[in-house]
């Protein structure tokens, strides 16, 4: 193979996996700027070798957000990308394409905000609201309508509609919920969420609707897809106007320019405005405002050619980096962390900013004592973006992250193929005292009166290095703790014994095992039913369960083979904890041991009733259709389940063949 051919493919993949982190997983790896470089450049090489550009390229189509749990649905327009750029040179070329196009003409443009948020579709059929879809693929979102039907402000109905109205906007988080909602996650042991609209793209992907309930989403709509008719709106601000009259939330400001100058001197007066808006933007979008020239200039594969969005860069500022210094986490994992000399951007004073990995500080060569670039584009925890050379000490050393770990005598390894360093020593204080945090915590084993402070003085008095422990504490132990008092004691004691009869899944997800999180914890209960068939499943058959992969399935297997491991389960089990799972299925019934998918609405039974009648039956319900599901229970208006189950040969059964099955 070619350099550049292999170029080309390594690219592609390497932006497969940012999108699907970015769009499935919405915890993205990259800043949006390095990830739209490194687009750019794959763009450029296919441009040059375009005998190379087989299949299919990132390049040439937009992300895809869809999750097998949900339902998908069509979009009767597609939802596209938008080109974009980050320099006025461009923009002004953009321009100047269209006016060649349209010659002797002043064209006007619509200069909206661009919204940092996750875009969204609501279908309206005769003025009532039916559906909210996500962007998916473009073509083709996951229904959504659950998750953004309680978010404020949002009309069910709308007054002298058209008769179909695909209203097109971005949901969004606000900054105080982003951080209210990452404070509870921290407390109880849960992985933060980057910045706001990380957040919000997960919780409109909540599976629980109390769940997206309890998080506050906020919406704004300032475009249409598909109109019937299709001549309603016959200009962009047109469309600003009547949304605001049918009290949709909209755009705190747009601008109608005379030519792309105009257009531009808008662009700098929304920079200046900006950081005064309800919702975070990350840049404009410029839209020409009249339709008939919209749809005369068309699309690419994967934009309008008639919009282009200009996005501002992220805000950087230099400052010296005093220090490296390491944070532990709940599996012993050791996460680098940068000491800055305070200094203000975006503003916030920032004086710490995270270095990710060793990986990570050794490709952008970061070394204590140098004047480094950080950035905060949205994102709460800011990151350093490279050193500038021309400031660098002269008796400066590169960092040895193995080095510097045993010069502070931590004990740690690099996790083979990652770039992950973690204390091996049991003995390590701080990762006793973590991992104790961690069981203990609302995520997991959930006991109460057993907070930080009181771990720490548990670990430094060595009374408790292990979750065995402190089933062992007698209140004699606990009166010895600052500001423990018998009551206190008593308390805990009893917090301690109730959570012997935690759910499974509590203990599995407690015991930290890397990679192993709440949601595969249930997987895994739900899978293997007991605490020992887990341990004794080898990574194949730990493959065979939804959700988790090689990686996961490596590290549990490795996890339980660890002898000092395997002596800690065997004292959980002579303290009394539960290892097995509550929701035993009957030992007979006539769906035992069949798992069923549920999809679309059921004439009579509501999908609660049907779920009951499944698991009374000796049954199980699963979210997604796999290999692995005995029925697809179909209703009305049944969509990608449905086709995905006929694909697979599932049998797809009605609500009266469902009632004869459990009979
Ligand atoms: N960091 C990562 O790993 C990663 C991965 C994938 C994508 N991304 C980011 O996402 C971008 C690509 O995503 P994209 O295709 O959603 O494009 P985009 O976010 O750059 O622009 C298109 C989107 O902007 C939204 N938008 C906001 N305000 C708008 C307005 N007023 N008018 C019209 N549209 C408006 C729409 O949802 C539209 O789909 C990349 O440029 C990158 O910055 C980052």
């Amino acid at each position: 193979m070619q350099d550049s051919q292999k170029e080309i493919a390594k690219l592609r993949a390497e932006i497969a996996e940012h999108d699907r982190l970015y769009y499935r997983e919405a915890q993205p790896k990259v800043d949006d700027q390095a990830y739209d470089r490194l687009k750019e450049q794959l763009a450029q090489l296919e441009a040059a070798n375009p005998e190379f550009d087989f299949g299919e390229s990132p390049t040439q189509s937009v992300g895809d957000d869809r999750l097998e749990a949900f339902e998908s649905y069509r979009h009767r327009m597609p939802m596209l990308s938008l080109d974009n750029t980050y320099s006025s040179e461009e923009l002004i070329e953009f321009g100047k394409r269209l006016e060649k196009r349209f010659p002797g003409q002043t064209l006007k443009y619509l200069v909206e905000p661009k919204i940092d948020g996750v875009a969204v579709s609501l279908t309206y059929e005769n003025g009532k609201f039916i559906r909210a879809v996500s962007r998916g693929n473009g073509t083709e979102g996951d229904d959504i309508t659950q998750n953004v039907k309680h978010i404020d402000g949002l009309p069910e109905t709308i007054s002298d509609a058209p008769e179909i109205l695909e209203v097109r906007g971005e949901i969004y988080m606000r900054h105080g919920e982003f951080e209210r909602i990452n404070a509870a996650r921290e407390s109880a042991g849960e992985s933060l969420y980057a910045n706001p609209r990380n957040l919000a793209a997960g919780t409109i992907k909540l599976l629980d609707p109390s769940v997206a309930r309890a998080r506050k989403l906020n919406i704004v709509l300032y475009g249409v897809g598909a109109c019937e008719p299709d001549n309603f709106f016959t200009h962009q601000a047109g469309i600003q106007e009547r949304l605001k009259e049918w009290h949709f939330p909209v755009l705190e400001k747009y601008w109608l320019a005379d030519g792309i100058q105009t257009a531009w001197e808008s662009i700098e007066e929304l920079d200046a405005l900006r950081r005064k808006f309800t919702y975070p933007t990350d840049g404009a979008v410029v839209k020409l405002d009249d339709f008939t020239l919209q749809r005369e200039a068309g699309f690419t594969a994967k934009a309008p050619r008639w919009a282009i969005a200009y996005k501002f860069e992220a805000e950087r500022a230099e400052t010296l980096l005093k220090e490296i210094s390491l944070q532990i986490g709940r599996t012993g994992a050791v996460t680098p962390v940068a000491i800055l000399e305070p200094v203000q951007l975006a503003g916030t004073t920032v004086s710490r900013a995270t270095l990710h990995n060793e990986d990570e500080i050794s490709r952008k060569d970061i070394r204590p004592g140098d004047t480094v670039v950080v950035q905060k584009a949205g994102e709460i925890i800011p990151q350093v973006l490279s050193v500038n050379l021309d400031k660098r000490p002269e008796k400066s050393e590169p960092f040895h992250f193995g080095a510097h770990l045993k010069e502070l005598g931590i004990e740690a390894e690099r996790d083979p193929g990652q770039a992950v360093w973690r204390i091996v020593n049991n003995n390590d204080p701080v990762r006793q005292q973590r991992a104790l945090q961690h069981f203990a915590s609302r995520a997991c084993m959930d006991i109460d009166n057993l907070g930080n402070a009181v771990i720490e003085q548990l670990v430094s008095r060595q009374l408790a290095k292990t979750p065995a422990d402190l089933y062992q504490l007698q209140e004699n132990d606990l009166l010895e703790l600052d500001k423990f008092a018998e009551k206190s004691a008593n308390n805990l004691i009893k917090a301690l014994e109730a959570s012997k009869g935690c759910e499974l899944w509590q203990l599995v997800h407690g015991l930290g095992i890397p990679h192993v999180g709440k949601q595969s914890a249930k997987d895994l209960e739900a899978h293997f039913g007991s605490l020992d068939a887990i341990m004794q499943a080898d990574e194949e058959t730990l493959e065979e369960v939804d959700g988790v992969g090689s990686i996961m399935a490596q590290s549990i297997h490795a996890w339980f083979s660890n002898e000092n491991n395997r002596a800690e389960i065997e004292r959980l089990r002579s303290i009394g904890l539960n290892f097995t799972t509550k929701c035993q299925a009957p030992a007979s019934g006539p769906l035992s041991g069949k798992t069923i998918v549920l999809t679309g609405a059921l004439p009579n039974l509501t999908r609660d009733q049907a779920t009951d009648l499944i698991e009374k039956a000796g049954g199980r319900t699963s979210s997604s259709v796999s290999k692995k599901t005995d029925y697809l229970l179909a209703g009305e208006a049944s969509g990608s389940k449905y086709a995905k189950a006929e694909k697979l040969g599932v049998p797809i059964i009605n609500e009266a063949d469902f009632l004869a099955l459990t009979d």
